[in-house]
């Protein structure tokens, strides 16, 4: 449906999208993830055609949308993070330009702006001008907009930003609705948002893709790995290499704790694999006293974090599988599965994007 193939854009020196490829396929709800900043809103203005690219194509239903724009842009329908709505205008009269700019049969067009404003359930607010309406009630206008004409593909960028949670609740069930008979590519910096609609999530991060999955992939891999937390006495090399020697261990990081003269002792293991006694034994062994020891589970959270916050992207090699190559992705191995999760970020992050632009 959607083919995206090394796309770039640079401003001036910043390179704010850094050769994205993917592919959308229809009648699938896709999540596009990333921190503020890491190219999600360029990316869709790219998709859209509301900006030009540096390098790479889009194409859409096989129509490139710089060569072919009006038969590509035919097929979408596009919510931007500022829904550009007349204030001046009531619903209605809105309704009924957004019909006309998109070419709506005159036959066709009051029925459609019915059932579109049925869709969003903006119908009783027909006649209030949308300078009145609430910023729940805009967004909706927006999404109808998106809506009108029945596009294939819907793009929504941060749909719910700014809203409170009743009406966040209330977008997300219409997006839902959405993919009985549409594409739908939305972007949000909150993982629970996407993760509770969507069918795939792709992480971007500094421009580039981090990851890719399903909601349900990426949570099994995040329970996939624990860590033991520890304040450890001794010798740092002999500490590691005990550690290290393990089975099941995955990686040690070590910090002094300067205060009380002790490593603190992060080491990640697979879930699976209780290795406390083990440590226990290890230690004794060396003569270096465990002062103190926690295990816990590896959270979506810390993870998404790990995947988006790294200067240095992750290298292609270890880069995603997007759905096309899905099957490949039964075999791969657990280090590459962490790296390709992503994670919870709290609601309240919900209406405050923050950051930068
Ligand atoms: N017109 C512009 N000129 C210069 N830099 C820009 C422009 N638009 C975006 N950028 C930069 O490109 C990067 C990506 O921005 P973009 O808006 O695509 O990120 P985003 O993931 O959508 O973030 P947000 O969630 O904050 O909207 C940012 O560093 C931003 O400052």
């Amino acid at each position: 449906m959607i083919e995206v193939n090394n796309l770039v854009k640079r401003y001036g020196n910043h390179t704010a999208v850094d050769h994205l490829s993917f592919k959308i396929e229809k009648g699938k709800i896709y999540g596009f993830l990333g921190p503020n900043g890491a190219g999600k809103s360029t990316t869709m203005n790219m998709i859209t055609g509301y900006i030009a690219s540096t390098e790479g194509t889009v194409k859409i239903d096989g129509h490139d949308i710089l060569e072919e724009p009006e038969a590509a842009k035919k097929c979408i329908g596009y919510l931007p993070e500022q829904p550009p709505v007349y204030f001046d205008m009531t619903v209605l009269e809105y309704m009924k330009f957004v019909a006309d700019l998109k070419k709506i049969p005159k036959d066709k067009k009051a029925n459609m702006i019915e059932e579109v404003m049925d869709m969003v359930k903006i119908s009783d607010m027909r006649n209030r001008l949308i300078k009145n309406l609430s910023k729940g009630y805009r967004q909706r206008v927006g999404l109808a907009e998106a809506i009108m004409g029945y596009p294939e593909v819907i793009i929504l960028d941060e749909p719910t930003v700014g809203l409170d949670p009743k009406q966040i609740i209330e977008i997300r069930t219409l997006i839902k609705e959405l993919k009985k008979k549409h594409t739908v590519i939305l972007s949000s910096h909150i993982l629970s948002e996407v993760s509770a609609v969507c069918d795939y999530v792709l992480i971007i991060s500094h421009g580039k893709l981090v990851a890719s999955d399903t909601p349900e992939n990426l949570g099994k891999l995040a329970e996939g790995s624990n860590t033991l937390e520890m304040l450890i006495k001794g010798e740092k090399t002999q500490i590691r290499l005990a550690l290290e020697g393990i089975e099941g261990v995955n990686s040690v990081t070590m910090e002094k704790d300067e205060k009380q003269n002790l490593w603190s002792v992060k080491v990640s293991t697979e879930e699976q694999n209780d290795i406390r006694e083990k440590v226990f034994y290890k230690m004794s062994e060396i003569n270096s006293p465990i002062y103190e020891m926690k295990s816990r589970k590896v959270s979506l959270e810390e993870i998404f974090l790990e995947l988006t916050a790294s200067d240095k992207p992750i290298s292609a090699d270890e880069v995603p599988n997007t759905p096309e190559d899905k099957d490949t992705d039964a075999g791969r191995s657990n280090e590459t599965n962490v790296k390709q999760t992503s994670a919870e970020i709290p609601e309240e992050q919900n209406n405050d994007k923050g950051g930068e632009k």
